[in-house]
């Protein structure tokens, strides 16, 4: 039986980690933009001030340039109406050059957080929060959107390519 004593502790260097990550996906934009002249499009949606919100919004869009993924900024006010949210995400869901859609949360409390993530169109939900793919609905005549044939910096995107 092994003991404690047989594990050795290792130490890991996440910061290095991430920057390889960061550079392999953007060795795959790179090549994706190049064989097909697609460039992965994510757009960050954010409704109002929250500094805690804003930080984490501003991170997201630097990694998306840092990597070449064009990213859409949708800064919307704090008094925006849910049907009028949904409707904005509804625009990007139209809009082909938008891969992926990641709603900031929290919303305010006037909206229903559930009810905008599940209008984010199921192959450009790039957080998985949709209620389907977090598994809270059933998947009904649908196959899983996830394709292992896709590089990583387009997992979560879904890009039709010729
Ligand atoms: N659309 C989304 N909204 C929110 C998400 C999300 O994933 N998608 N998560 C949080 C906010 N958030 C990112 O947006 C986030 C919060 C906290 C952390 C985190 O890892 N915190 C660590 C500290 C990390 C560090 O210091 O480097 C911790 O708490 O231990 C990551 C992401 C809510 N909204």
């Amino acid at each position: 039986m092994a003991s404690q004593s047989d594990h050795k502790a290792t130490v890991i260097d996440g910061k290095f980690i991430a920057q390889t990550i960061r550079s392999e996906i953007a060795e795959e934009v790179r090549q994706l933009s190049e064989k097909y002249g697609k460039v992965p499009g994510l757009a960050v949606v954010i409704v109002g001030n929250r500094k805690d919100s804003q930080s984490y919004v501003g991170m997201k869009r630097k990694a998306c340039a840092e990597v070449g993924i064009r990213s859409f900024d949708m800064n919307l006010p704090e008094q925006i109406s849910e049907a009028e949210l949904v409707s904005k995400v509804h625009e990007l869901n139209e809009n082909p050059d938008v891969h992926g859609i990641l709603v900031q949360l929290p919303l305010p409390k006037h909206i229903n957080e559930e009810k905008v993530l599940s209008e984010i169109s199921l192959a450009k939900d790039v957080d998985g929060f949709h209620p389907l793919n977090i598994g809270k609905l059933a998947m009904k005549d649908r196959e899983p959107l996830s394709n292992p044939a896709l590089p990583r910096a387009v997992l979560n995107f879904y890009i039709e390519v010729e």
